[in-house]
């Protein structure tokens, strides 16, 4: 028998094993416990989605580390931990190095700024067979089996047409790519824009001033990308612009929710002091997803006020607009796409 691994009972691992289950593969769900192993198989899956059971009997919960004989019959393994979770979740799943892996997650090494690939490539697996995915992907849609695409891109094209079988199923489309780079990167990249968005939603800026650090934003991705070694066409593809569309319009957004936040005036949590003991695993990180999620609406909230002091403070959206204003309107470098 052959199988596909995922590492993580995130949302995206657990949509992620639905999915390759529903296109026909045997799946290994590794997580990271016993107790959380018997709650994704007493919940058929994550409550936090809020999909009910999602996952059928082709899907083995394991705590890590995978036994010998699963490592044995596998066909490639994916990653959905967040980015900082990375490089100690992949050492706990006893992962063999020969094994082909493709990173689901979206962000950046924390210690080392490096592409999750890289990151993989320095934990010993082959960067020829190792690649990532990305894409306008809300894991709460994909798993109500709503419309969605997603790119897979892998150096060797023989393996990516082998995942984008595994993975296509119903209505989740996956197309083939060979940029590693831009995928990664675009994946990466847009949470930042959507941060941004979601301080101007929040500000009560509206959809032109979304859409404006949407179209600007992407102009920096870009430039960013092709001087890292992507390619343009990535940007303005499913996991540039698709994704950056998803990401700053979506209520789903934890990035986005994040800005929002941020123009309520809320601070991020912060981790606690090092002299708090911990235990023993990668040290917590404020991140969008460790915020109480917003009520379920899609309006753009109203911008909130300060309490009132002595001297009052420059409200947040003047503060915004007036340093947007003073920016330069440069134009557009020559890699650009030519419009601003
Ligand atoms: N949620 C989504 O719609 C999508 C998420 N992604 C990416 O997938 C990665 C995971 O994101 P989500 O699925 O949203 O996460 P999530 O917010 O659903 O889960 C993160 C939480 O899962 C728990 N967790 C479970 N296994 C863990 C492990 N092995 N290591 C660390 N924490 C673990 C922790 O409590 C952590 O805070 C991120 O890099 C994200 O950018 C990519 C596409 C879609
Ligand atoms: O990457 C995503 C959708 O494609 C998920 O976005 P958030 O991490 O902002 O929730």
């Amino acid at each position: 028998m052959s199988a596909y691994a995922v590492l993580g009972a995130t949302s995206w691992g657990v949509t992620l094993a639905a999915l390759l289950e529903r296109a026909g593969s045997d799946v290994i769900l590794v997580v990271r416990s016993e107790l959380e192993a018997h709650a994704v198989r007493a919940a058929g899956g994550l409550e936090r989605l809020g999909a009910g059971r999602v996952l059928g009997p082709r899907v083995h919960v394991h705590p890590a580390p995978l036994t010998p004989g699963h490592a044995a019959s596998l066909a490639g393994a994916l990653v959905a931990v967040p980015s900082h979770a990375v490089r100690e979740s992949v050492l706990a799943s006893g992962l063999p190095a020969t094994v082909p892996v493709v990173s689901a997650t979206k962000g950046l090494d924390l210690e080392t700024s490096s592409r999750m690939t890289a990151l993989l490539a320095a934990l010993g697996f082959d960067p020829a067979r190792t690649g990532a995915l990305s894409g306008p992907n809300l894991a709460h849609e994909i798993i109500r089996g709503l419309p969605a695409a997603a790119v897979v891109a892998v150096p060797d094209p023989d393996l990516g047409l082998a995942w984008q079988h595994a993975l296509s199923h119903g209505a989740f489309r996956v197309y083939a790519s060979t940029d590693v780079v831009g995928v990664e990167l675009a994946g990466a990249l847009k949470n930042v824009i959507a941060i941004a968005a979601g301080a101007a939603w929040g500000l009560g800026f509206g959809a032109n001033a979304v859409a404006a650090i949407m179209t600007r934003g992407l102009a920096e991705m870009t430039r960013l990308g092709l001087a890292l070694g992507a390619e343009l066409a990535t940007f303005n593809g499913l996991a540039g612009v698709g994704d950056l569309a998803a990401t700053c319009f979506s209520p789903l957004s934890r990035n986005r929710r994040f800005g929002e936040l941020l123009a309520a005036g809320r601070s991020p949590p912060r981790p606690p002091p090092k002299s708090a003991k911990r235990s023993k695993g990668p040290a917590p990180r404020p991140s969008p997803s460790a915020w109480p999620p917003l009520p379920a609406s899609s309006s753009p909230s109203p911008p909130r006020s300060r309490p009132s002091s002595a001297a009052p403070a420059p409200s947040p959206r003047r503060c915004f607009a007036s340093s947007a204003v003073r920016s330069p309107a440069k134009n557009s470098p020559p890699v650009m796409l030519r419009s601003r």
